[in-house]
């Protein structure tokens, strides 16, 4: 883009969140019995005034006279708008001090209300142009000045002509008094600024409409607070994702999209053009296929712990990031467990049906307590550990076994493999990760080894039990109950049918992969993992990212941040550093960390640089992602 144009701003429901005389109103009417009725009539007709229903002029003088307005009146709203200002503006307040001597700001509303912005933003008096109150002797509003032009109808175009301006004009704003500067010919743009008010016939003459002041600096090619419009960054969370995590995104000015259910990989490859962001749970396959057809996908985030339904592979290979929420969920599930535990022991699900079909059965045979009973646990990790610390304050005896060097907590006994495990617990519990390795860790042979009358739990994945061996060995009296949470076949929604094979069985409990889904456990999840996605879009970290090194970083503050994913080959760095060098560019900071497959650069450079010097490290060899911030 040529020379930086002229730029007009609209003030009210453009700089600041307020219309001007709606706030007056507030003000001046407090305790007033007509207050309410008088309010909504000003309100009218500030919209009727900004559609273009009725002429300003006549607005703005009918609304003046519904109110009681003083200078006190004028001077509260005055000391507090500074707290008004528009989210947008006050994130680009850099743009506005940069450019101040090529911003004009043109209102109908009062000069003593919009001073205290403009010195703000750093806009001198007099590129402020506005309309004067008239008070008289005891400091009552009479009126305005009548010889301003912007006091009456079509009055903005007029003043903006005679200021004689720098071509190309710039207008942005909310109303038809702002749309009227382009109509008349008086600005070469007009943006109908909507981040406060839109009206659709506002929007129906304008050049473009600007959602945000990001969106109207994006379009005009000026630096603005971020990179890139976060509005156009579009999230899509499947899988009835925590409304937690939808506010704390859309605050950021993401722009988020939200699903009940899960989709299948023929669907999410439909879905997924131009997403940016993905958010699943459990029951979303994020496969090769499908991230051949994500055209714009940069993070995936699992909301919740397990993350084999991901390739994880392919998408480091795509330069997509990872995340989960590795602890927000653990105690839900050890909570659950120990209550499935106790509930199995007394045989209470068949006792409670049977009392529903009006049966009662009063026995203590084969109900027996948690005390002094062995319980195995298998994985021992974020949810097995800390079931073992519950389980032996309930006074069970714990051992584990794990594959990877764990510390044994309270007294619990590590166990020298699964088959010493399975021969001596009274309960086995199952809290394996969901790698591929894991398919049919628990079948027929292991059913076998477990004591007569076990217990026996799933709340990891399904693949890991063969479905048809448990049944048998339910139906075969070896094991005396099992509770699972998770099916090697779950349905997709709700909607959809279950079916297993342990349907019907004695003492055997189902429940649909609820083990994490309490609301403590799914805010938490979506606090967790909107904080995750957000220190990656916003910074470049990738704290907790699973599938790429794990880089810390705070704000990028004063310079431009390049990020840089690559395949982890010799060369890269030396060539990277070499396309920085020769483009002049002053390194503030890099840091890089590597994992087996990738590569992850990142470096801080000041903002005095030739954008053009950057598209040869898009284009380097090995080059995976290539990110810009500021
Ligand atoms: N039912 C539900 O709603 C929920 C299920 N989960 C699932 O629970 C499981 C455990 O979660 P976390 O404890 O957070 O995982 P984690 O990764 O902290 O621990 C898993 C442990 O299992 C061990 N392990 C893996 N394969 C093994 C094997 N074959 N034999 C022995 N040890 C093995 C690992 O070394 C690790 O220590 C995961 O599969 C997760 O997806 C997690 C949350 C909710
Ligand atoms: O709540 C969910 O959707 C899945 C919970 C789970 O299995 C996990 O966190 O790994």
């Amino acid at each position: 883009m040529s020379a930086t144009p002229t730029f007009v701003f609209d003030f009210d429901s453009t700089l600041v969140r307020i219309e001007t005389l709606e706030a007056l109103a507030d003000i001046a009417l407090a305790g007033h019995p007509e207050a309410d009725n008088v309010r909504a009539e000003i309100a009218k007709l500030t919209d009727q005034a900004m559609s273009g229903e009725v002429d300003f002029g006549t607005a703005l003088r009918r609304r003046l006279a519904l109110l009681p307005l003083t200078r006190a009146h004028v001077e509260q709203l005055a000391d507090r708008i500074l707290d008004e200002g528009t989210w947008s503006v006050r994130r680009n307040l850099r743009f506005f001090q940069e450019n101040a001597d090529k911003i004009v700001i043109l209102s109908g509303g009062f000069r003593e209300i919009i001073a205290p912005v403009a010195e703000g933003l750093g806009v001198a008096p007099e590129r402020v142009l506005a309309n004067d109150l008239v008070y008289n002797a005891e400091g009552r509003v009479t009126g305005v000045d009548d010889q301003n032009p912007l006091s009456w109808d079509n009055g903005k175009p007029k003043v903006i002509e005679a200021l004689g301006l720098a071509r190309p004009i710039v207008m942005v704003g909310d109303g038809w008094n702002d749309a009227e500067v382009k109509l008349a010919g008086a600005a070469d743009r007009f943006y109908a600024f909507t981040e406060i008010a839109r009206r659709e016939k506002v929007v129906a003459v304008a050049d473009a409409e600007a959602p945000s002041m990001d969106e109207l600096l994006h379009a005009e090619g000026m630096a603005g607070r971020w990179s890139y419009p976060r509005a156009r960054i579009r999230m899509l969370l499947l899988e009835n994702i925590h409304p937690a995590a939808v506010e704390r995104l859309q605050e950021a000015g993401y722009s988020v999209e939200t699903m009940k259910g899960a989709l299948d990989e023929d669907d999410l490859i439909d879905k997924i053009k131009g997403v940016h962001v993905l958010g699943i749970r459990s029951k979303t396959n994020v496969t090769a296929r499908v991230l051949e057809a994500a055209d714009r996908l940069m993070a995936v985030a699992a909301f919740c712990i397990g993350t084999n339904q991901i390739d994880l592979d392919a998408c480091a290979d795509h330069g997509v990031a990872v995340f989960n929420a590795p602890y927000s969920n653990t105690r839900s599930v050890v909570e659950l467990a120990i209550g499935l535990t106790i509930t199995l022991m007394r045989d209470v699900v068949d006792k409670s049906a049977g009392m529903h079909a009006g049966k009662w059965n009063k026995s203590a045979d084969g109900s027996r307590e948690l005390r002094g009973k062995t319980l195995g646990i298998v994985g021992y990790g974020a949810i097995g550990s800390q079931l073992s610390v519950l389980a032996e304050a309930l006074g069970m005896r714990v051992i584990f076994h794990d594959l990877s060097e764990r510390l044994a907590l309270g007294n619990a006994r590590r166990m020298r493999n699964l088959d010493a495990l399975l021969a001596e617990a009274d309960v086995v519990t199952l809290h394996v990760d969901g790698r591929k390795d894991n398919a049919e860790l628990i079948g027929a042979a292991q059913f076998q080894q477990m004591k007569e009358g076990a217990l026996f739990l799933n709340l990891s994945r399904g693949h890991v039990v063969n479905i048809g061996a448990l049944s048998q060995a339910i139906q075969g009296g070896r094991i005396a109950g099992a509770a699972l949470d998770v099916f090697p076949e779950e349905p997709r929604t709700n909607a959809d049918p279950f079916e297993s094979p342990l349907m019907g069985l004695k003492n055997v409990i189902l429940t649909p992969h609820i083990g994490g889904s309490t609301e403590e456990a799914q805010e938490a999840i979506a606090e967790f993992a909107a904080e995750r996605l957000l220190g990656y879009l916003n910074r470049g970290d990738t704290t907790f990212a699973v599938n790429l090194p794990n880089v810390q970083l705070s704000e990028v503050s004063g310079g431009h941040r390049i990020l840089h994913i690559h395949r982890n080959q010799p060369g890269v760095m030396a060539a990277l550093n070499r396309e920085l060098a020769s483009a002049g560019l002053n390194i503030l900071g890099q840091h890089l960390k590597t994992d087996e497959r990738t590569g992850y650069v990142i470096t801080d450079v000041d903002r005095d640089y030739d954008p053009e010097a950057l598209k040869a490290l898009k284009t380097l060899d090995g080059t995976l992602r290539f990110r810009l911030l500021h």
